[in-house]
Protein backbone atom coordinates (compact mmCIF):
# COMPACT_ATOMS: atom_id res chain seq x y z
CA UNK A 1 0.00 0.00 0.00
CA UNK A 2 1.61 3.37 -0.87
CA UNK A 3 -0.37 5.82 0.94
CA UNK A 4 -2.20 5.08 4.49
CA UNK A 5 -5.35 2.90 3.84
CA UNK A 6 -8.05 3.76 5.44
CA UNK A 7 -11.11 0.82 6.34
CA UNK A 8 -14.76 2.59 7.62
CA UNK A 9 -16.42 -0.62 9.14
CA UNK A 10 -20.16 -1.45 9.97
CA UNK A 11 -21.22 0.50 7.13
CA UNK A 12 -25.24 0.08 6.69
CA UNK A 13 -26.66 2.64 4.61
CA UNK A 14 -26.45 3.91 1.33
CA UNK A 15 -25.79 7.52 2.73
CA UNK A 16 -22.78 6.25 5.24
CA UNK A 17 -21.18 3.76 2.63
CA UNK A 18 -20.91 7.23 -0.36
CA UNK A 19 -19.71 9.63 2.37
CA UNK A 20 -16.90 6.96 3.22
CA UNK A 21 -16.55 6.84 -0.47
CA UNK A 22 -16.02 10.88 -1.03
CA UNK A 23 -14.52 10.75 1.73
CA UNK A 24 -11.84 8.86 0.60
CA UNK A 25 -11.97 5.33 2.25
CA UNK A 26 -10.09 2.71 0.61
CA UNK A 27 -11.84 -0.19 2.55
CA UNK A 28 -15.41 -0.40 3.66
CA UNK A 29 -16.43 -2.96 5.99
CA UNK A 30 -20.17 -4.65 6.44
CA UNK A 31 -20.39 -6.76 9.67
CA UNK A 32 -22.33 -9.79 9.49
CA UNK A 33 -22.98 -11.14 12.70
CA UNK A 34 -26.57 -10.94 14.23
CA UNK A 35 -25.91 -9.84 17.75
CA UNK A 36 -23.95 -7.19 16.74
CA UNK A 37 -26.20 -3.56 16.32
CA UNK A 38 -24.50 -3.43 12.53
CA UNK A 39 -25.23 -6.42 11.52
CA UNK A 40 -26.39 -6.74 7.89
CA UNK A 41 -27.16 -9.70 5.82
CA UNK A 42 -25.82 -10.74 2.38
CA UNK A 43 -28.24 -9.02 -0.14
CA UNK A 44 -27.93 -5.72 2.05
CA UNK A 45 -24.26 -6.10 1.61
CA UNK A 46 -24.38 -6.85 -2.13
CA UNK A 47 -27.09 -3.31 -2.92
CA UNK A 48 -24.87 -1.25 -0.50
CA UNK A 49 -21.49 -2.03 -2.37
CA UNK A 50 -23.26 -1.69 -5.84
CA UNK A 51 -22.27 1.32 -6.39
CA UNK A 52 -19.25 1.45 -4.87
CA UNK A 53 -16.19 2.16 -7.25
CA UNK A 54 -14.11 -0.81 -7.86
CA UNK A 55 -10.89 0.74 -6.78
CA UNK A 56 -12.40 0.65 -3.10
CA UNK A 57 -11.99 -2.43 -1.28
CA UNK A 58 -14.87 -4.46 0.29
CA UNK A 59 -14.50 -6.56 3.62
CA UNK A 60 -17.01 -8.67 5.21
CA UNK A 61 -16.49 -9.00 8.98
CA UNK A 62 -17.19 -12.67 10.46
CA UNK A 63 -17.21 -14.23 13.69
CA UNK A 64 -16.25 -17.58 13.86
CA UNK A 65 -18.14 -18.16 10.44
CA UNK A 66 -19.30 -21.93 9.80
CA UNK A 67 -19.12 -22.57 5.61
CA UNK A 68 -22.57 -22.26 4.95
CA UNK A 69 -21.85 -18.21 5.95
CA UNK A 70 -19.01 -18.18 3.80
CA UNK A 71 -20.70 -19.98 0.67
CA UNK A 72 -23.82 -17.14 1.07
CA UNK A 73 -21.24 -14.40 1.80
CA UNK A 74 -18.59 -15.01 -0.98
CA UNK A 75 -21.88 -15.89 -3.47
CA UNK A 76 -22.65 -11.97 -3.78
CA UNK A 77 -19.89 -11.40 -5.70
CA UNK A 78 -19.41 -8.04 -4.31
CA UNK A 79 -16.78 -8.70 -1.73
CA UNK A 80 -12.64 -8.17 -2.04
CA UNK A 81 -11.94 -9.68 1.23
CA UNK A 82 -13.15 -11.42 4.63
CA UNK A 83 -12.42 -10.34 8.04
CA UNK A 84 -12.33 -12.72 10.66
CA UNK A 85 -12.84 -11.54 13.94
CA UNK A 86 -13.57 -14.35 16.42
CA UNK A 87 -11.44 -17.06 17.70
CA UNK A 88 -10.27 -18.66 14.44
CA UNK A 89 -7.51 -20.76 14.56
CA UNK A 90 -4.63 -20.53 11.75
CA UNK A 91 -5.65 -23.64 10.38
CA UNK A 92 -9.36 -22.54 10.06
CA UNK A 93 -8.39 -18.94 8.23
CA UNK A 94 -6.56 -20.84 5.69
CA UNK A 95 -9.85 -23.21 5.32
CA UNK A 96 -11.69 -20.02 5.02
CA UNK A 97 -9.44 -18.44 2.46
CA UNK A 98 -9.31 -21.91 0.75
CA UNK A 99 -13.27 -22.08 0.72
CA UNK A 100 -14.18 -18.26 -0.60
CA UNK A 101 -11.03 -17.94 -2.87
CA UNK A 102 -10.80 -14.59 -1.12
CA UNK A 103 -7.92 -12.75 1.03
CA UNK A 104 -8.49 -13.25 4.59
CA UNK A 105 -7.83 -10.65 6.93
CA UNK A 106 -7.74 -11.86 10.82
CA UNK A 107 -8.15 -9.99 13.87
CA UNK A 108 -5.79 -9.82 16.50
CA UNK A 109 -7.34 -9.56 19.84
CA UNK A 110 -4.45 -7.37 22.00
CA UNK A 111 -4.22 -6.93 25.57
CA UNK A 112 -0.36 -7.55 25.82
CA UNK A 113 2.69 -7.91 23.88
CA UNK A 114 2.14 -11.85 24.14
CA UNK A 115 -0.95 -11.19 22.11
CA UNK A 116 1.27 -9.67 19.17
CA UNK A 117 3.76 -13.00 19.65
CA UNK A 118 1.55 -15.30 19.18
CA UNK A 119 -0.15 -13.15 15.74
CA UNK A 120 3.02 -14.81 14.11
CA UNK A 121 1.44 -18.12 14.13
CA UNK A 122 -1.26 -16.64 11.42
CA UNK A 123 2.06 -15.56 8.96
CA UNK A 124 1.16 -17.81 5.58
CA UNK A 125 -2.29 -18.58 6.62
CA UNK A 126 -3.95 -14.61 6.71
CA UNK A 127 -3.31 -12.30 4.22
CA UNK A 128 -3.83 -9.03 6.85
CA UNK A 129 -3.70 -9.23 10.48
CA UNK A 130 -5.50 -6.72 11.88
CA UNK A 131 -4.72 -5.52 15.27
CA UNK A 132 -7.59 -4.85 17.94
CA UNK A 133 -8.14 -4.13 21.46
CA UNK A 134 -9.13 -7.32 23.37
CA UNK A 135 -12.86 -6.87 24.65
CA UNK A 136 -14.53 -7.68 27.70
CA UNK A 137 -16.26 -11.47 27.70
CA UNK A 138 -19.68 -11.75 26.96
CA UNK A 139 -19.72 -8.80 24.94
CA UNK A 140 -18.92 -7.87 21.30
CA UNK A 141 -15.10 -9.20 19.78
CA UNK A 142 -15.40 -6.05 18.38
CA UNK A 143 -16.88 -2.82 17.66
CA UNK A 144 -16.55 -1.57 21.33
CA UNK A 145 -14.38 1.45 21.17
CA UNK A 146 -11.81 0.26 23.03
CA UNK A 147 -7.81 0.45 22.59
CA UNK A 148 -5.11 -1.52 23.52
CA UNK A 149 -1.79 0.13 24.83
CA UNK A 150 -0.37 1.07 21.09
CA UNK A 151 3.04 1.21 21.97
CA UNK A 152 2.82 -2.97 22.05
CA UNK A 153 3.17 -2.34 18.31
CA UNK A 154 6.70 -0.35 17.87
CA UNK A 155 9.54 -2.26 16.28
CA UNK A 156 6.78 -4.79 15.26
CA UNK A 157 8.79 -7.87 13.05
CA UNK A 158 5.96 -9.41 10.97
CA UNK A 159 6.62 -10.53 7.75
CA UNK A 160 2.84 -10.18 6.72
CA UNK A 161 0.35 -6.84 5.75
CA UNK A 162 -1.02 -5.47 8.93
CA UNK A 163 -3.63 -2.80 10.25
CA UNK A 164 -4.99 -1.18 13.43
CA UNK A 165 -7.67 -1.12 14.89
CA UNK A 166 -9.40 -0.60 18.04
CA UNK A 167 -10.94 2.74 19.40
CA UNK A 168 -9.83 5.18 16.86
CA UNK A 169 -11.68 8.50 16.35
CA UNK A 170 -10.48 11.56 14.27
CA UNK A 171 -8.98 12.58 17.48
CA UNK A 172 -6.90 9.27 18.42
CA UNK A 173 -5.51 8.26 15.01
CA UNK A 174 -2.98 10.46 14.21
CA UNK A 175 -1.72 9.52 17.95
CA UNK A 176 -2.23 6.13 16.80
CA UNK A 177 -0.22 6.22 13.65
CA UNK A 178 2.79 8.30 15.32
CA UNK A 179 3.06 5.43 17.62
CA UNK A 180 2.17 2.64 15.40
CA UNK A 181 3.25 3.58 12.24
CA UNK A 182 0.35 1.54 10.98
CA UNK A 183 -0.09 1.32 7.32
CA UNK A 184 -3.79 0.58 7.48
CA UNK A 185 -6.44 2.19 9.86
CA UNK A 186 -9.63 0.20 10.62
CA UNK A 187 -12.35 2.61 12.29
CA UNK A 188 -15.86 1.81 13.41
CA UNK A 189 -17.69 3.21 16.52
CA UNK A 190 -15.27 6.32 16.22
CA UNK A 191 -17.62 7.37 13.35
CA UNK A 192 -21.00 6.52 14.83
CA UNK A 193 -23.68 8.78 16.82
CA UNK A 194 -24.67 5.92 18.83
CA UNK A 195 -23.57 1.74 18.07
CA UNK A 196 -25.18 1.08 14.16
CA UNK A 197 -25.57 4.57 13.71
CA UNK A 198 -22.52 6.26 11.28
CA UNK A 199 -22.35 10.18 11.38
CA UNK A 200 -21.73 11.59 8.12
CA UNK A 201 -19.59 14.51 9.94
CA UNK A 202 -17.67 11.98 11.33
CA UNK A 203 -16.68 9.76 8.59
CA UNK A 204 -15.62 13.42 6.85
CA UNK A 205 -13.86 14.45 9.91
CA UNK A 206 -11.88 11.23 10.21
CA UNK A 207 -10.35 11.26 6.81
CA UNK A 208 -9.82 14.61 7.19
CA UNK A 209 -7.71 14.10 10.36
CA UNK A 210 -5.71 11.05 8.63
CA UNK A 211 -4.63 13.23 5.59
CA UNK A 212 -3.55 16.03 7.84
CA UNK A 213 -1.45 13.97 10.93
O1 LIG B 1 -18.67 -3.58 14.91
C1 LIG B 1 -19.13 -4.63 15.40
O2 LIG B 1 -20.27 -4.67 15.89
C2 LIG B 1 -18.31 -5.87 15.38
C3 LIG B 1 -18.90 -7.06 15.74
C4 LIG B 1 -18.17 -8.23 15.70
C5 LIG B 1 -16.85 -8.22 15.32
C6 LIG B 1 -16.22 -7.03 14.97
C7 LIG B 1 -16.94 -5.86 14.99
N1 LIG B 1 -16.36 -4.65 14.67
C8 LIG B 1 -15.01 -4.43 14.28
O3 LIG B 1 -14.16 -4.17 15.39
C9 LIG B 1 -13.08 -3.33 14.98
C10 LIG B 1 -12.88 -2.19 15.95
O4 LIG B 1 -14.01 -1.40 16.09
P1 LIG B 1 -14.01 0.03 16.86
O5 LIG B 1 -13.45 1.04 15.90
O6 LIG B 1 -13.21 -0.10 18.10
O7 LIG B 1 -15.45 0.30 17.16
C11 LIG B 1 -13.43 -2.90 13.55
O8 LIG B 1 -12.77 -3.73 12.60
C12 LIG B 1 -14.90 -3.17 13.50
O9 LIG B 1 -15.39 -3.33 12.24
Amino acid sequence: MSRLAIKMCALSTPETVGAAVRAGATHLGFVHFPKSPRHVEPEQIRALAAPVPSHVARVAVLVDPDDDQIARLTAIGALTALQVHGSESPERVAAVRRLSGLPVWKAISVKTSADIDAAKAYVGAADLLLFDAKTPPGTLPGGMGLRFDWTLLRGLSITAPWGLSGGLSAETVCEAIRLTGAPLVDVSSGIEDAPGIKSVDKIMAFCKAVSAC
